[in-house]
């Protein structure tokens, strides 16, 4: 299948939850290439940004607007959850299902599952429960499944959160690998050494507003607001 560019563009987008604005006015951009990284404090609006972007917050103001059709849109991309959530089956299943909903051939499904056990270590492990995995195992296992039908556009929540150095590690490999043969990646994380590593550009939010868009080097050379400033530096900012 011919992939289609697949920018994006955000329009005075408010989000609103009882009463409260958690997220807008925002205005933004995202062209088709990248490896974004979204990073403020905690309750800065990171989630509710990447829920937007996916489509499956409600508006309460304004648009987003992908450069392809909105069932396009959907189709071509996955999410990954901060707590990985796993089918009550076993590995291999959990691998399988996305594939099963595609309708595609159980020959090529089996191919595929083999080769990403593999990549993730569990090749050995195919049988075994998935809810009996460690934590690391689980969010290797998450990605997997959303990198397994091949997304344009992958949207990543926190993926190494609690994690070992061991398990970030292959969990960045894995993402660099996708990102290399051309996956979009939009991501948060509260690890600025993983935002340094990863990042070809980042948005800085702040109380539910974009307070700073860059490509990565400018922004960790240089912040144009106090509070990115601060944010880098450690402080605690509101
Ligand atoms: N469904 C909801 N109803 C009410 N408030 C919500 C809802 N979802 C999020 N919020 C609030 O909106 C704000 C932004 O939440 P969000 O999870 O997007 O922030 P975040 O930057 O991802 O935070 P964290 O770094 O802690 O994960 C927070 O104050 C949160 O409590």
């Amino acid at each position: 299948m011919v992939k289609q560019p697949m920018s994006v563009t955000l329009q005075d987008v408010v989000l609103k939850r009882r009463g409260t604005r958690i997220l807008g006015p925002v205005n933004l951009k995202l062209e088709d290439k990248g490896f974004t990284i979204v990073l403020g404090p905690n309750g800065a609006g990171k989630t509710s940004l990447l829920k937007v972007l996916h489509g499956v917050e409600r508006l309460s103001g304004g648009s987003v607007r992908w450069s392809v059709t909105p069932v396009q849109a959907r189709e071509a991309q996955a999410y990954v959850f901060q707590k990985p959530i796993m089918l009550r089956r076993s590995v291999r299943q959990n691998l399988a299902f996305p594939l099963q909903l595609l309708k595609v051939r159980r020959s090529e499904i089996a191919l595929r599952v083999s080769d990403w056990a593999g990549r993730i270590g569990l090749a050995d492990a195919l049988d075994r429960p998935a809810t009996l995995l460690s934590g690391g195992e689980q969010q290797k296992l998450a990605l997997a499944r959303a990198l397994i039908r091949d997304p344009q556009v992958l949207f990543l929540d926190e993926p190494c959160a609690n994690l070992d150095g061991r398990s970030t590690r292959e969990i960045e490999t894995l993402l660099h690998t996708s990102f290399d043969a051309g996956t979009r990646i939009i991501m948060t994380t509260h690890d600025l050494g993983q935002a340094r590593r990863l990042a070809s550009d980042v948005i800085f939010l702040l109380n539910g507003t974009v307070r700073e868009q860059a490509d990565a080097p400018s922004f960790f050379a240089a912040q144009r607001s106090d509070e990115a400033r601060a944010f880098l530096n450690g402080d605690i900012i509101e």
